[in-house]
């Protein structure tokens, strides 16, 4: 059995990893953690993964410990940059247990990962790419993490094609073109109703391509947040991995 502890248990996402950790044959649940719970209760004595779902605010700071704590982590938690990847590669280097992982997936949807993995693919055909992403108004960060991590896909693809930047004859913008993301426009929406949703659009003259994916209920993050505590649990994944599309045969 894999021993697991979740960090921000009570939350949205955390209660729901807790119930998915019980009801799973090869998980059970260690400590469930919350907002003012010490975390040096988690040890590798009595956990194996930590799955870490809180605010972008607090999260680094719970990795840095969990890792000094010598236990492997999974985060789910939002507002990774690459400065912070870089704390954490550090805090691994020094870290108390040999291969220790830390894995941070911007989304364990499958569907939202084949949006992020296709839109790579068509990034380079089109000359124009904008990001729409579409959240429950409770989120607290925008743009969404997946939505920043699709532009940057997107950006990447385009710039290894040579493609130069998406044309734009905007003159005067009050906010309304978004948040711009490695030359990416990424825009947010929030209302009452939704869960995770996001777009990926692509035109040239005379078409266009729209990458839709939509997420209408948290369990479906639940076995994408397995696959990443089995696979972590292996101890196959020394260091910082970012992305469920490493778990997967893309
Ligand atoms: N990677 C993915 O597939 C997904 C990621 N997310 C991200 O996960 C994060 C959490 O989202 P939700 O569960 O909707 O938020 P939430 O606000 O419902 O839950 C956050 C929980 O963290 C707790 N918390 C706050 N500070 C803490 C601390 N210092 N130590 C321990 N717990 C602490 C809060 O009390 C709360 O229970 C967000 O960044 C969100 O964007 C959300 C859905 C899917
Ligand atoms: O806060 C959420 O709900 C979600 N957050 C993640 C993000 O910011 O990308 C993943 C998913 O979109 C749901």
């Amino acid at each position: 059995m894999i021993k697991v502890s979740v960090v921000g248990a009570k939350g949205r996402m955390g209660s729901h990893v807790v119930d998915a950790v019980n009801n799973a044959d090869d998980t059970e649940l260690a400590l469930a953690l919350d907002a003012g719970d010490d975390l040096a209760q988690i040890t590798p004595d009595n956990t194996d993964v930590v799955v870490e779902f809180t605010v972008p605010s607090v999260s680094l700071d719970n990795v840095l410990a969990l890792v000094a704590q010598g236990v492997d982590v999974v985060v789910g938690t939002t507002g990774w940059t690459e400065e912070k990847l870089d704390q954490v590669r550090a805090a691994l280097a020094a870290a108390p247990c040999e291969g220790q992982s830390v894995f941070i997936a911007p989304n364990f949807a499958i569907s939202a990962v084949l949006a992020d993995y296709f839109a790579k693919v068509a990034a380079p055909y089109f000359e124009s790419a904008e990001v729409i992403e579409l959240h429950h108004p409770n989120k607290v960060d925008a743009p969404s993490g997946t939505a920043f991590h699709t532009a940057q896909g997107i950006a990447a693809a385009r710039k290894a094609a040579g493609l130069g930047p998406v044309p734009d004859a905007t003159e005067t913008d009050g906010g309304s073109r978004g948040q711009v993301v490695d030359g990416i426009h990424v825009h947010a929406v929030r209302l009452r109703g939704l869960n995770a949703h996001e777009e990926a659009l692509f035109g040239n003259d005379g078409e266009q391509l729209t990458i839709r994916a939509d997420s209408f209920d948290r369990i479906s993050f639940m076995p994408g947040v397995l696959l990443a505590v089995r696979k972590v649990a292996t101890g196959s994944y020394p260091g910082v991995t970012v992305g469920l599309d490493n778990f997967l045969d893309l």
